[in-house]
């Protein structure tokens, strides 16, 4: 038996090697003809005529959007006389949309708007553009490079909350009907402007009143666009060219609220265990054990779309990993876990975000309580999550209770076969004719969970560049959103209205073969 040692040695180091030598071949072969979902950008620009620039008549226009303080706090607690001012300024600032006949306003849960605007062809179904008119409160104010209601124009950017969640495109859209409309046309199909005033609190007197509204006229809606994801520079690793990151899904929600409840009494006779000593460890638990990545599962869900969307274009090392996915997603998995905003592509994600104990120094508290925010990844649910966090905390002395959920959202159609997301796809490359186009999910929530009945085509996307260094302003320190950008967001909604007079079955503007 010995003596046939080395040779049944020498068969496993050569099958070893053979095994090693097919992989390699599949992986060369496989990122040498992966295929490219990109296709070059439309010729026919609109030219300079056809251009609406930022000039100062409108720079004013959002300047005064952002100095209106239309915060939303809790549930039910906003600013309502700021929402009423607001939407009196909206109604002053865009005279030819509210002196339109094609033009029918609501208002909806008071200081919500919903336009619509009548096409010239009844038979097409209608289509909606929608973003919000509140923003959550400052934190730091006094660390602000402007304050935050000034609206303050800096070294080329516009200071203030809401210049990039959501009153660009509140205000970017509204530009763009009321240009369409100043120059007398008259878009062929039906549009609607869905602009709530509690989306950062759910819009549950907002949104969800319009989507119920909408569903009881029985509308149903060709497609839907709203706040979202952004251009990315330096987003996407191993891409250095702008990816525009259009969302086809939304991640769900779960906020839970944990509680624990034990003797309390005088801090100098403890017991070894307290509410708040439990509960700590309940959620470090938690913390320390993260939800599964999705790319180590071999996810193919629209995490892997988005990179596959954009290999061809990738840095050879990350070119070849994504056009292996079938071998390389844990690796690439890996990779994405090591950042906040790539990690949330990559799992359900966990933010413990309120912790609540005690009344005085001396006394122990009875009850801590905590909330876990969790955005559960397209391919999980609000059941595995909860099941999950059971296992993980392991105590029964932790008590949960549900706050509020939602289910991650159907993923809308995308790619060659689906006309609206191509119709995206093609004003996007108008405005920024270097962009990537490719799909992924929303790591946040929007409106649009309110809309899902009227149809399947939901698409979340903001038409301004960001990068990393930008991600941190979202209801964060110093928001700001530069000329250029406010330009290009007008600018991309006059385009997609434009765009929306073509039929959406038909090829447009010389590539026919691309969609
Ligand atoms: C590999 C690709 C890397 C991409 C990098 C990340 C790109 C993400 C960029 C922007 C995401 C911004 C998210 C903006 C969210 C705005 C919506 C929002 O604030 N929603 C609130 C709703 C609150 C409702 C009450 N529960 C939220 O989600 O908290
Ligand atoms: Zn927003
Ligand atoms: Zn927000």
């Amino acid at each position: 038996m010995w003596k046939s040692l080395p040779r049944v040695l020498s068969l496993v180091v050569r099958g070893f090697a053979l095994t090693l030598a097919v992989l390699a071949t599949i992986v060369v072969i496989r990122t040498a003809t992966f295929p490219s979902y990109q296709t070059s950008p439309p010729e026919c620009k609109l030219t300079d005529p056809d251009f609406i620039p930022a000039d100062q008549e409108r720079l004013s226009r959002f300047t005064s959007a952002i100095q209106f303080r239309t915060v939303s706090y809790e549930r039910g607690v906003g600013t309502p006389q700021e929402l009423a001012r607001f939407t009196q300024f909206i109604r002053e600032s865009f005279p030819t949309i509210h002196g339109s006949p094609l033009v029918r306003r609501d208002v909806v849960g008071n200081y919500s708007l919903l336009y619509r605007v009548d096409g010239s062809d009844a038979s097409l179904k209608p289509y909606m553009l929608a973003s919000h008119l509140d923003v959550v409160p400052i934190t730091q104010e006094a660390n602000w490079e402007a304050p935050p209601f000034s609206g303050q124009l800096k070294d080329g950017y516009i200071y203030g909350r809401g210049t990039i969640d959501a009153k660009h495109s509140l205000m970017g859209c509204l530009e763009a009907v009321e240009f369409i409309l100043s120059r007398g046309h008259r878009p062929k199909r039906t549009l609607y402007l869905a602009f709530g005033h509690d989306e950062e609190t759910s819009g549950h007197f907002g949104a969800k009143v319009i989507g119920e509204m909408l569903a009881q006229r029985g509308e149903k809606i060709e497609f839907i666009l709203d706040e979202g994801t952004p251009v990315g520079e330096g987003l996407v690793p191993g891409v250095s060219k702008q990816v525009a990151l259009v969302s086809v899904a939304e991640k769900g929600f779960l906020q839970l609220h944990l509680t624990v409840n034990e003797e309390g009494g005088h801090a100098s006779m403890p017991r070894s265990e307290s509410a708040i000593g439990i509960l700590s460890k309940a959620i470090s638990k938690l913390e320390d054990s993260p939800h599964p990545n999705m790319f180590k599962m071999f996810g193919t869900g629209p995490e892997t779309r988005m990179l596959e969307y954009v290999a061809t274009e990738m840095t050879l090392p990350y070119r070849m990993l994504t056009s292996n996915l079938w071998l390389f997603s844990p690796l690439v998995g890996w990779v994405y876990s090591k950042k906040p905003q790539t990690n949330a592509f990559a799992r359900t994600t966990t933010a413990l975000t309120r912790f609540n104990a005690g009344v005085k120094d001396n006394v122990i508290s009875p009850e801590a309580t905590a909330v876990i925010d969790h955005r559960i990844h397209p391919s999980s649910s609000v059941e595995e999550v909860i099941e999950f966090d059971r296992k993980v905390i392991n105590d029964p002395r932790v008590k949960f209770n549900v706050i509020n959920n939602m289910e991650p959202s159907p993923t809308s159609p995308y790619g060659k076969d689906s006309p609206t997301y191509m119709l995206l796809q093609k004003t996007i490359q108008q405005i920024y004719p270097d962009a990537l186009v490719t799909p992924t999910f929303m790591v946040a929530n929007t409106d649009t969970r309110h809309y899902w009945s009227l149809s399947s085509a939901i698409y979340r996307f903001n038409p301004y560049v960001m990068t990393p260094s930008d991600l941190p302003r979202f209801h964060g320190l110093n928001e700001r959103i530069s000329v250029q950008n406010y330009e290009r967001v007008m600018n991309f909604y006059y385009h997609l209205i434009v765009n929306m007079d073509e039929p959406l079955e038909i090829k447009r503007h010389g590539h026919e073969d691309e969609l």
